[in-house]
């Protein structure tokens, strides 16, 4: 049996602007019909990695391979035009004096003229906006301009297509919408796609696997559900939603904590972990005459706990309180409305089996 041969695979990628490293080692690899997100904080190397693969931008070292054939070494380079690559970004232009018809045909070179035609009103259809067809751009909405930049993208069958945050510019409620639409043409297209963005939720939303890009490197990489539920460092519990953390000393392989003992193997005693977990794994209880609940082997021991503040986010509230312990700033969401009063006592557990243990390296990890 063979094995598959990848759309995409760079590996090994480079590239420092002025002796600083932006983007380094970056390796991926991303099959026909997947979506693999490049998922980080402004500023880690995303967009230059998708310029690099684009061909607009030369990498110092590293390779760049399209269905099993080199495109771009240090020394050879396929041009951008001839990569096969379709780009989408957030400032999209359409070009305004181009009827929809010619802005969707713009890329096709090839074919004769009722083939060409064939093509763009295919892709109109599947966008559903056969109507505009002779229309112009400044008749359409903003949505409807980013369903006709899709369709001029994939005219030409791209082998990969390249998106840059291309749905930030959309208002809210039509951007679920085009996501969803867009991901299932390029899946139906089956072409691979690389989307970059430092939305959490939208990797979340479209991704068959992650790319957690940090600081030039990808720190992780898996499938959304391996990704959010088995982070590889407090950063990265941090950077899918609100994270609590207790810091503990290990003594033979224990962390003391004012919810019990969690277990650290293999931390030498003497270090420092970070216990992190989300907010929605701190349990809350009533304060029954002092006491909380009964400390169990699945929940540990509750600790005592005064609301500060508790506020009503729509589907869930926020309740941050203030540990008795060592005044501890913990945050807790609990589904619909629940608005304790500022000052109420109340017994915190933590999900044990929901607490991420991380020695602390002493590194730059937030
Ligand atoms: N041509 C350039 N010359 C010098 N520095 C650059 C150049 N292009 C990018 N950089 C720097 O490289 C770093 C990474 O930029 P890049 O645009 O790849 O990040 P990003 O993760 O896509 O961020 P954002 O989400 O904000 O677009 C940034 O610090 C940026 O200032």
């Amino acid at each position: 049996m063979t094995a598959a041969v990848p759309r995409l695979e760079i590996k090994d990628l480079k590239r420092s602007y002025n002796g600083r490293p932006v983007v380094d080692g970056v390796s991926l690899r991303i099959m026909p019909g997947q979506v693999t997100c490049l998922l980080g904080p402004s500023g880690c190397g995303k967009s230059t990695t998708l310029r690099m693969i684009a061909g607009v931008e030369m990498q110092d070292s590293g390779t760049i391979h399209v269905d099993g054939a080199l495109i771009c070494d240090t020394v050879f380079r396929v041009p951008p035009e001839r990569r096969e690559i379709g780009l989408m970004f957030q400032d999209f232009a359409l070009f305004p004096h181009l009827s929809v018809a010619d802005n969707v045909g713009f890329g096709l070179k090839k074919g004769t003229r009722a083939e060409k035609r064939a093509r763009i009103e295919e892709l109109l259809d599947r966008v559903d906006l056969k109507r505009f067809i002779d229309g112009y751009p400044h008749q359409l909405s903003g949505g409807e301009q980013q369903r006709v930049a899709l369709a001029r993208a994939l005219a030409p069958r791209p082998r990969i297509m390249l998106m840059d945050e291309p749905f930030s510019g959309l208002d809210n409620r039509l951007r679920d919408g085009i996501r969803d639409e867009t991901l299932s043409i390029l899946k139906e297209e089956d072409t691979a796609v690389l989307l970059v963005t430092h939305e959490p939720d939208e990797a979340m939303r479209m991704a068959d696997e992650i790319a957690l890009m940090r600081d030039g490197r990808i720190v992780m990489q898996g499938a959304p559900y391996n990704v959010y539920t088995r982070p590889v460092d407090r950063a990265a519990v941090a950077f899918f939603s609100d994270a609590n953390l207790l810091r503990a000393r290990v003594e033979g392989a224990l962390a003391d904590t004012p919810f019990g003992q969690f277990l650290a193997p293999g931390v030498p005693d003497g270090t420092d972990v970070d216990i992190v977990f989300r907010p929605q794994h701190l349990r809350i209880d009533f304060d029954r005459g002092g006491q909380g609940p009964r400390p169990t082997a699945t929940d540990g021991t509750a600790a005592r706990a005064v609301v500060e503040r508790a506020r009503f986010m729509g589907n869930e509230s926020l309740v941050e309180f203030v540990l008795d312990h060592d005044n501890l700033r913990l945050k807790a969401t609990v589904p619909n409305v629940f608005l304790p009063q500022p000052g109420s006592v109340m017994w915190l557990t933590v999900r044990r089996d929901k607490c991420f243990v991380f020695p602390v390296t002493g590194g730059r990890d937030a």
